[in-house]
């Protein structure tokens, strides 16, 4: 099967992005993990779908899969880049978009600089949300939040961390840091990522406060590991550090891969705005094997 593809990247958190308006491609699970293999493939963190408007008032269907071919609920910074993709290949001439994903409609706006400010939804804070099983545990109450422990035993760790958790339409639970450059993003990130606590798995967020306006970041995203960014990681951090009493309303959020602006009324009613970069890389073509194992 022959595909054509556009590579796409938001604060170094990169895509392959796959035009479905008219029709849909035969991919499997095998297929998108192919087309995320940085060595057989084209290389990604995840995979994105443009597919016709579901149902009236909604332009678009973006539909999302991790590199481990999981399809998943939320991407912040492919968001981004599913406005640019839409506006430059002129499948849409509009400014402001609204896009069915799996965890609901979210509004894209294309702002003047090149950059997309996406409203991202609600932040929710309940365990049944993510899911996290919290039967038993007691949280720590911390401004109008909470943290809660995680027992972490593996591979020479053992010890209870204290985490925030917050659903984006994803889930993400987050680690206060003093120094995220020497945070062991690679040994706790998986087991945060696949802690029996989180029966869905979870993106797993270190996150350093610089100042009440200002954090860095590094995620270690469910089913991509690691990534130069996560935009609804970044959105999650930021209503957990605002709700712990820790961030102003506005938070500039640093990563590896880019800057993004993420703003929050600190009301759960009100909804969370991500801004940030999004950039065509190149176009290609990829022959992909129409049998792939499981
Ligand atoms: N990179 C993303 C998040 C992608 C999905 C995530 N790994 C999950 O499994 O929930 C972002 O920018 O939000």
């Amino acid at each position: 099967m022959h595909i054509r593809f556009t590579k796409m990247q938001g604060a170094g958190n990169d895509f392959v992005v796959l035009d479905e308006t008219r029709g849909r491609l035969p991919l499997r699970r095998a297929h998108y993990r192919r087309l995320a293999d940085r060595h057989f493939g084209v290389g990604a963190d995840q995979i994105l779908s443009v597919r016709p408007s579901p149902a009236p008032g909604i332009d678009f269907e973006y539909v999302i899969h991790n590199a481990d071919g999981g399809q998943v609920q939320q991407c912040g910074n492919g968001a981004r880049c599913f406005a640019r993709y839409v506006r430059s290949r002129g499948l849409t001439h509009q400014d402001v978009l609204r896009v069915q994903t799996l965890a609901g409609v979210i509004e894209l706006h294309l702002v003047a600089d090149g950059g997309v400010r996406v409203d991202m939804g609600r932040p929710a804070f309940a365990p049944a949300r993510l899911p996290f099983d919290a039967a038993g545990l007691r949280p720590l109450p911390q401004g109008s939040g909470e943290k809660w422990p995680l027992a972490l035993e593996d591979k020479g760790v053992d010890a209870i961390f204290h985490v925030a958790i917050a659903s984006m339409g994803n889930p993400h639970a987050v680690l206060l840091v003093d120094d995220v450059e020497r945070a062991d993003v690679a040994r706790l990130g998986p087991l945060i990522e696949g802690h029996p606590r989180f029966p869905e798995r979870v993106n797993a967020g270190f996150l350093q406060i610089l100042d009440r306006a200002q954090v860095r970041l590094r995620v270690y995203e469910r089913g991509a590991g690691e990534t130069l960014a996560c935009g609804s990681g970044a959105c999650a951090a930021v209503a957990c550090g605002i709700r712990l009493g820790l961030l102003e309303r506005q938070v500039q959020v640093h990563t590896r891969g880019g800057r993004l602006e993420i703003a929050w009324s600190g009301d759960p009613a009100d909804t969370v705005f991500m801004t940030g970069p999004a950039v065509t890389v190149f176009e290609g073509s990829i022959e992909l094997p129409d049998e792939l194992p499981d």
